[in-house]
């Protein structure tokens, strides 16, 4: 048993994080070996690791989980968010060598290293974590095995990454071309639905997952870099989605008869993708439901005439506290964003809906009489809770409004 185990996650083979401030972190490696550099950040989610890992938000990120245990219940197939794993690296404290869980299917570290990611384990993450909370999200480099030897090289990897201030990165992680996607949530065996539905909305028969698929209208998905569990729930909703490239302009979009455009997250710096800015004025323009959705949510602001800027070391966990402002409400987030609109410079057109309890930042906002929203946090959980799913609902019930209105 002990040899088996040490064959798959050999003890010896060192494994480094190296900041761009000089600090390091040794531990031991977890999963392929090499360098790879990005901006550290740190989620605190207690679960859903494999879903932090495949969120294709995280490219160019290595993420630090403060879940003090990391891949207790191994991967599956079904928590994927993207293709695999989106990380630039993983840095966490205890990886246990065994799994268990009935729906595991493979270790976590050979799931990364068949994906040649980069993973270090026996890292002082709450050391780490503190550290990038004071100086804020910084460019590191990750190393195992031989590259982890040389610490000043990788120190000047990390010093030589150019952050994420400026990087259009959408593209990198989009589909090549249009596709259908047509997957609800996942069932499990029992009939229990793993995600996907939110609270009572009046909406049951209507517009959700009873309906007939895509019953209530046709939904242009712009994939800047899409989490499987948002196109989940616009199927479970009865909505026919058309995923298509993060380069597709409103014309394109157009001549696939959409009846809502919806803006996914994704990763990178929001500011630079002005063709994308374009798209979405022009679309908005259409007079079609728009729901976007973290990244999605700073382009629709940033194409409507307001500014975005970088976060200290931003938001990304799966507990925090948002008003949303029409009820009052505090409603517990998933998270994970590192840049943020500027509520000081939205047109007046677009009015503040949410706003975070931690910090004050923006995290919602609606164009004044038109079907158009978006959410700076992730509704759809994946990790995390599911108190924003309504707003699925909402674009769900704007699509069907729209189609009624337009005879369709
Ligand atoms: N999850 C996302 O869509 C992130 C959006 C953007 N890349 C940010 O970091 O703010």
């Amino acid at each position: 048993m002990a040899a088996a185990l040490s064959r798959i996650d050999p003890p010896s083979t060192p494994g480094l994080l190296a900041l761009a401030d000089g600090t390091l972190f040794r531990g031991r490696a977890l999963a392929a070996e090499g360098r790879t550099c990005g901006e550290v950040v740190f989620n605190t989610a207690m679960t859903g690791y494999q879903e932090v890992v495949t969120d294709p938000s995280y490219h160019q990120q290595i993420v630090t989980l403060t879940a003090a245990h990391v891949g207790v219940v191994g991967v599956n197939p079904d928590d994927e968010e993207g293709r695999g794993p989106q990380v630039a690296g993983l840095v966490v404290r205890d990886a246990p060598r065994m799994f268990a869980s009935w729906r595991g299917r493979e270790d976590l570290g050979a799931y990364l290293r068949r994906a040649g990611v980069v993973a270090v384990a026996d890292i002082d993450t709450r050391r780490l974590t503190h550290l990038l909370r004071e100086r804020g999200a910084m460019a590191g480099c990750i190393a195992a095995g031989e590259a982890a030897r040389d610490e000043a090289a990788c120190v000047a990897a990390a010093r030589a990454f150019p952050g994420l201030q400026g990087a259009a990165l959408a593209e990198a992680v989009s589909v090549p071309e249009p596709a259908g996607w047509a997957a609800g949530s996942v069932r499990w065996l029992d009939g229990h639905v793993l995600e996907g539905r939110s609270e009572k909305t009046g909406l049951e028969g209507q517009v959700r997952g009873d309906m007939s698929p895509g019953a209530a209208g046709h939904v242009v998905a712009f994939d800047f870099g899409v989490k499987r569990n948002i196109l989940r729930l616009l199927v479970d909703r009865g909505l026919r989605v058309t995923v298509v490239p993060a380069a597709t302009t409103a014309a394109q979009a157009l001549a696939l008869r959409p009846d809502g455009i919806f803006l996914s997250n994704g990763p990178g710096d929001p500011e630079p993708l002005q063709a994308q800015q374009a798209a979405i004025r022009e679309l908005v323009g259409s007079g079609l439901p728009v729901f976007g959705i973290c990244l999605g949510h700073q382009l629709l602001c940033l194409a409507l005439g307001a500014r975005t800027f970088k976060m200290k070391f931003g938001h990304h966990g799966a507990n925090h506290p948002v008003r949303e402002l029409a009820t009052g409400r505090v409603l517990i987030t998933s998270q994970n964003h590192g840049f943020a609109a500027d509520p000081a410079t939205l047109p007046a057109e677009l009015r503040v809906t949410h706003v975070s309890l931690f910090d004050g930042s923006l995290q919602g906002v609606e164009l004044a009489g038109r079907p158009v929203f978006s959410f700076q946090g992730h509704p759809e959980a994946s990790p995390g809770p599911r108190e924003l799913a309504g707003l699925f609902d909402r674009f769900a019930r704007e699509v069907v409004a729209g189609r009624a209105a337009r005879g369709k």
